[in-house]
């Protein structure tokens, strides 16, 4: 058992008032998890100031408070720790509390716009081929080897990531791969772990309901390369405009890895098809079954960070070649009349471009593509109008829809992006907000040789409308218009 003592190591602490001694049980974020012998961190959040519930954590048998600012009221039995900063002050307490789980495993964090998912899932995969047991923090799911733990955020909190970790390494996890999202930098989530190495896949638009300016969500994700240790090294993208700004100020090792620049790790596209890319790699030929230029810098950041590691370069492309991405990622279908069926998660411009651009690419039969595009609700709107336009451009047809409403109105959503259509992307498109309808009429739409693209939510196996999250998965409604329409 720990006191608060312990766990205060290498905090600075503004004041402190009552026992250190006390034991501390547990540690929370949020009072209505707290019990008996708890330590509480009070957060001001986006919604609501964890200050205000320092009473009601007291009520459920807080011990301890950590806090900004001290509460008008404070009981005796009770220590309080003011510090400059909770949120900060929460991700090293966790690591005292946890034992620095991430400097007793090697940790690699993979950021980016797009591509984090995917590139530490085929990690994960890699390294597990490799004989490591492995553990996987992703948006889709967490993995401790095998064994699957449902995945609430991109990156959990600092509490439930250092847990998760604790748990990783005293199940004899060797290596870690986890997303760090721009929330959760900017949020200190990953403040004060211990990374072997750090991946940058690329930075466009997204999350500027968050971050308010681009300048800043760029500030934001160098901030993770800035903490990297000198023994770790931070491998990233220099076909990317900001790549090499990212290292700029890093103690780290730098890498590089490019398709069209001298770099550390060096690709060539050499064919793209639906059945997987060939690529240079070094200057070593070799076939993967990965689809799309943007999975080509997948593998480059895979490679990359799978050499750093000291990993052999022959066996690493051997298995590399075997993999598949990860679920929701170009996943497709054949129907039986031919007609292609592509579930993706590209929910930013970028991907969607990307994903679009690569089916224009595939597409040999010279048939058409019909794109069903959604927005995300409670999310940067500016992302609306241009991902519509982004369809518009590269799809014969669009069907605009919902994607995760969430608390607003799936019909406002849809304006705002049919603003950002021209004439002529007026005349592609056609609203219609219930998705199942979405993809029934893309199906019924669809010819032999045609390309069906349902973008946005990937893996996601529900539609939040209004706090509530009832069943949706693309790729099943996707199959059962296909039965129904082609019977
Ligand atoms: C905007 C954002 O990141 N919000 C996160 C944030 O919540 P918040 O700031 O809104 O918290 P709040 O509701 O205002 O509450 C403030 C504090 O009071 C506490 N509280 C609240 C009520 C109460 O009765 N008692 C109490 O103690 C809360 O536990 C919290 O600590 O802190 C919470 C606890 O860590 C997170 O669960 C929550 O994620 C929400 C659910 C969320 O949707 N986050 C998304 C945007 C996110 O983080 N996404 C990224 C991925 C992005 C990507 O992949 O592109 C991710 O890493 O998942
Ligand atoms: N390297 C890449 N560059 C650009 N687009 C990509 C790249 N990799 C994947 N994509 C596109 O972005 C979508 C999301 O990919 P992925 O889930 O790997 O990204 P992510 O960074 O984890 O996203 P999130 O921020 O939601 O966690 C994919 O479905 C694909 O359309
Ligand atoms: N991690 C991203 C996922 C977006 C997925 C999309 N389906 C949506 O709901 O907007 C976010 O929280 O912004
Ligand atoms: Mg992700």
């Amino acid at each position: 058992m720990k006191t608060l003592r312990d766990i205060l190591h290498h905090i600075p602490t503004v004041k402190l008032a009552g026992d250190a001694g006390v034991q501390v049980k547990d540690l929370q974020l949020d009072s209505r998890k707290v019990s008996d012998g708890t330590a509480f961190i009070a957060i001001r959040g986006a919604v609501s100031d964890g200050h205000d519930f320092i009473g009601k954590a007291v009520e459920n048998g807080a011990v301890a408070v950590f806090c900004e600012k001290l509460p008008q009221v404070v009981q005796e039995n009770i220590v309080y720790v003011q510090v400059k900063d909770t949120q900060e002050a929460a991700a090293l307490v966790a690591g005292n509390f946890y034992q620095h789980p991430s400097s007793e495993i090697k940790l690699y964090g993979i950021t980016g716009t797009n591509g984090k998912t995917t590139v530490a899932t085929i990690l994960y995969k890699l390294f597990t081929g490799l004989g490591y047991k492995c553990g996987l923090v992703s948006t889709v799911e967490n993995k401790i080897g095998q064994e699957v733990i449902p995945a609430t955020h991109t990156t959990p909190d600092a509490i439930s990531l250092n847990a998760l970790l604790q748990r990783m390494q005293q199940e004899g996890c060797t290596h870690v791969f986890m997303e760090c999202s721009s929330h959760a930098i900017h949020q200190h989530r990953t403040t004060g772990l211990s990374f072997a190495g750090g991946i940058f896949t690329n930075i466009t638009h997204d999350h500027l309901d968050y971050h308010k300016t681009f300048d800043e969500y760029i500030k934001v994700k160098k901030k993770f390369f800035d903490q990297l240790p000198s023994v770790a090294f931070a491998l990233t993208n220099i076909d990317d405009k900001r790549g090499s700004v990212m290292l700029q100020n890093t103690k780290a090792t730098k890498r590089t890895y490019s398709l069209h620049t001298m770099a550390d790790f060096k690709g060539k596209i050499l064919e793209n098809a639906l059945t997987g890319l060939v690529m240079l790699v070094n200057n070593r030929e070799v076939h993967f079954r990965l689809i799309g230029e943007f999975n080509a810098y997948n593998i480059l950041a895979v490679f990359g960070t799978a050499i750093s590691a000291g990993e052999d370069s022959e066996e690493v492309l051997r298995i590399l070649s075997m993999l598949t991405s990860a679920e929701g990622r170009f996943d497709y279908i054949v129907s039986k009349r031919n007609i292609i069926g592509i579930v993706d998660y590209a929910h930013t411009p970028d991907a969607l471009q990307n994903v679009l651009e690569t089916i224009g690419q595939l597409k040999k039969t010279g048939g058409r593509v019909i794109a069903v595009v959604g927005c995300g609700g409670d999310r940067d709107k500016a992302k609306r109008p241009v991902m519509a336009k982004v369809a518009a451009e590269l799809s014969s047809r669009v069907i605009l829809t919902s994607d995760n409403p969430r608390s607003e109105d799936p019909a406002v959503i849809i304006r705002e992006m049919e603003a950002g259509l021209n004439t002529a992307g007026k005349r592609k498109a056609i609203s219609i907000a219930d998705r199942k309808e979405a993809v029934k009429t893309a199906v019924s739409l669809a010819n032999d040789g045609d390309i069906i693209l349902v973008a946005g939510k990937g893996h996601e196996k529900y539609q939040e409308v209004n706090g509530v999250r009832n069943h949706f998965d693309d790729r099943e409604v996707l199959m059962e218009m296909f039965e129904l329409l082609e019977k």
